[in-house]
């Protein structure tokens, strides 16, 4: 199995993929076998019995409505055996040398030889998802408000999210409060130091270039969060008296899969040289990420990508010694420029009626320069809160829960 090893930098060494398909989960008959429990797996794979008992599902040992630990894991003496064991139909009762008797199902047991990646599945939601070019306006992903209203439309919705990293949600009324509605009905909508649910227009409200009628090349949102915003949405109330605003999104794991067969010396820097950031343009405020992270950060367990983080204004200093700064520059501007290739850049002119909704983790945002009063609202919604709704809509909540000690 590929060891992942974290660099002084924090991040794994790579090797980098973009995982386009969602990894099959394997099942591995058990036996016991000397009073272990043991996997079948080329050598067979045996189970520590601290781990087996530290997951053992059973009411006094895991509260059944909170879904919490009970059990004190550091008072499970380190040298616990089974005394006994009896196999049936669906997996093994364990009788342990401390009194206590668990259940473990087989599909449990088998769980636990998961690879990384298997093991990823359900936790970080993974599906089949679709890169795409700027063709993607021939055949958007669209779902209309009229089958929003329950759990198969927030579902829909969801799952082209997951797949294309954007969707739009269409005949939607115009109004912030419609909107703000059909938001939460994915999750809360995230306070920020711009409010909650925003509602901006070009008048500097907040010292954010968003607040403004310029140009904005294409960016992920929040890099100067620890934790950036999972999604971002726009919802075009008006625009009158003028011109341009046209808005643009990038899938930027399709683009970070072009860099990585053009220049994988230079996907690797950008992959391994942290990046501050800063959003500091309001009074008596500078917000900054508790630590530099790359501009592509990979899960440490598996090398998949799992994040962009990108927004030239936004940037502050890159974290390597100012003489080694330029190999960093020439590899950005390598990306960049891949960025702004016709063929990657989706443009798309909001109208009133039409809410997109998209991954700020992997699709990037911006707009043209425009004239006249062009008023847009919208919300962030955390990672954590789109993903943990989508994946029990997804998978469904026995498998998110069966899969948590072994995921
Ligand atoms: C809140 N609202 C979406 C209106 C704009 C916020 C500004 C976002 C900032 N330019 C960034 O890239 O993070
Ligand atoms: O005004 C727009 O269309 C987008 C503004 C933007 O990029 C942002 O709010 O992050």
């Amino acid at each position: 199995m590929t060891q992942f090893y974290q660099t002084t930098l924090g991040h794994s060494k790579g090797p980098f993929t973009i995982q386009e398909t969602a990894p099959s989960l394997t099942t591995y008959p058990f036996k016991v076998e000397e009073n272990m429990i043991k996997v079948r797996s080329g050598s067979d794979v045996v189970i520590p019995n601290i781990w087996l008992r530290d997951n053992c599902q059973c009411s006094s040992c895991m509260h059944k409505a909170t879904k919490q630990r009970l059990l004190d894991t550091f008072q499970i003496p380190r040298d616990i055996t089974i005394r006994s064991s009896e196999i049936d139909p669906e997996g093994v009762r364990v009788k342990w040398s401390d009194g206590h008797e668990s259940h473990y199902t087989a599909d449990f047991l088998s769980s636990s030889h998961m690879s990384y990646l298997q093991r990823a599945k359900v936790r970080q939601d993974l599906v089949n998802i679709k890169l795409w070019d700027e063709s993607i306006a021939q055949r958007p992903p669209i779902v209309s408000y009229d089958n929003f209203h329950d759990k198969d439309g927030v579902k829909d919705v969801l799952d082209k999210i997951r797949t294309f990293g954007f969707c739009y949600i269409d005949q939607l009324p115009v109004s912030p409060e419609a909107t703000e509605k059909a938001l939460e009905r994915i999750a809360f909508i995230r306070p920020t130091h711009y409010g909650g649910f925003y509602d901006f227009t070009a008048d500097l409200a907040s010292k954010d270039t968003a607040y403004t009628n310029i140009y904005l090349e294409a960016h992920t949102d929040t890099t100067y969060f620890s934790d950036p915003a999972g999604l971002q949405a726009f919802h075009l109330l008006e625009h009158s008296g003028g011109e341009g605003g046209t808005s643009l999104l990038v899938d930027g794991f399709k683009v970070a899969k072009d860099l990585n067969h053009l220049d994988r010396e230079a996907y690797h820097i950008l992959s391994t040289v942290n990046v501050h950031s800063h959003a500091s343009g309001n009074e008596g405020i500078s917000i900054q990420p508790y630590r530099g992270f790359p501009v592509f950060q990979h899960d440490p367990e598996t090398g998949i990508l799992l994040q962009i983080r990108w927004n030239s204004s936004d940037r502050a200093g890159v974290a390597l010694p100012v003489d080694q700064v330029e190999e960093w520059y020439d590899a950005a501007r390598k990306w960049n420029d891949l960025l702004k290739k016709n063929e990657n850049e989706y443009w798309c002119q909001l109208t009133p009626g039409r809410l997109v909704v998209f991954d700020n983790w992997r699709v990037l945002h911006g707009r043209s320069a425009f004239t006249g009063k062009r008023r847009i609202c919208g919300g962030y919604i955390n990672r954590d809160d789109w993903i943990s709704k989508h994946k029990m809509l997804h998978f469904g909540q026995d498998a998110v829960m069966k899969h948590l000690p072994t995921g």
